[in-house]
C-alpha cells in the first residue's frame, strides 16, 4: 500500500481504504478462484495495482468518462483504475464468468459503485467508450479488431479517447502497422525494476 501512495500521494480517505483492503481481499478469493498467479499474489501492488495504475500516469480520465476493460481478468487494469476516477464509468469484460465473480465481491466490499461487470467475449459488446483499456489479453492487431467501433467518435482529440494498453518488451514489429501510436515508458514515472521495460501503449480513435 505504500507503494500506491508513494506515487499517489494525493488520494482521499476513501480512496487509500479501498487500496488498503485489496491484498486481503484479492488473497480471499485467490485461494477460491485463481485469478493472479500464485507467485504475484504476494506482489499485488507492485505487479498489479500500480502497474494498472500506470495508465493514470498518462492519462488524467475528466469526470464521466467511460471506460471499457477488455479481458479484466481479477480486475486489471479496471479495478485499481476505478478506485482512482470515482467519477468514471467502468465497464470490466472477461469471457470467464468466474473471474467476475471474484471483481464483483472485491467492489461490493469497498463499496467501489462505479464498476459494472458483463461476460462475454469483447467482440460482442454493442456499446461505445471514451476509452478502452487492458493489460495481457493478445496481439495489438487482433485486438484493435476486436475492439473496432467501440470507441465514442464525440472527442476526435486522441488525448481525450482512445486505446491505452499495457504492455511490455519490444513492440516494433507487433505495432508498425499503426501510423500514430505512442509509448510511454513506465520506468520514466516508477523507478520499481518491475517497470523497466513496461509500457503504455496509445492508440487514437483513428488507426487502420
Ligand atoms: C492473461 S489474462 C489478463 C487478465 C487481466 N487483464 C490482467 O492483466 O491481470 C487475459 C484475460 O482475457 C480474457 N479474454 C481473452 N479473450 C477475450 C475476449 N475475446 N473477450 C473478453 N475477454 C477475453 C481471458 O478470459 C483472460 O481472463
Amino acid at each position: 500500500m505504500e507503494l500506491i501512495l508513494k506515487y499517489f500521494p494525493d488520494l482521499s480517505e476513501t480512496q487509500i481504504e479501498q487500496f488498503a483492503a485489496l491484498e486481503e481481499l484479492y488473497k480471499y478469493w485467490n485461494a477460491k478462484i485463481n485469478v493472479v498467479s500464485r507467485k504475484d499474489i504476494d506482489e499485488l501492488y507492485l505487479r498489479h495495482v500500480l502497474h494498472s495504475l500506470g495508465i493514470a500516469k498518462v492519462v488524467e480520465f475528466a469526470e464521466n468518462t467511460s471506460i471499457l476493460d477488455v479481458g479484466t481478468g481479477g480486475g486489471f487494469p479496471g479495478v485499481p483504475l476505478a478506485i482512482m476516477f470515482p467519477n468514471c464509468q467502468f465497464h470490466l469484460v472477461d469471457s470467464i464468468n468466474k473471474k467476475l465473480k471474484v471483481i464483483n465481491a472485491v467492489c461490493e466490499a469497498i463499496e467501489l459503485t462505479n464498476v459494472r461487470t458483463t461476460h462475454s467475449r469483447v467482440e460482442a459488446i454493442d456499446e461505445t467508450y471514451d476509452f478502452i483499456v487492458s493489460r495481457a489479453v493478445t496481439a495489438m492487431p487482433e485486438f484493435t479488431k476486436w475492439v473496432k467501433g467501440k470507441i465514442a467518435k464525440k472527442q476526435r482529440n486522441e488525448l481525450k479517447n482512445g486505446i491505452l494498453y499495457l504492455k511490455g518488451g519490444d513492440l516494433t514489429e507487433e505495432l508498425k502497422q499503426y501510423t500514430t501510436v505512442k509509448a510511454y515508458l513506465l520506468s520514466d514515472y516508477f523507478e520499481e525494476a518491475f517497470f523497466e521495460t513496461k509500457k503504455v501503449i496509445q492508440l487514437p480513435l483513428k488507426y487502420k
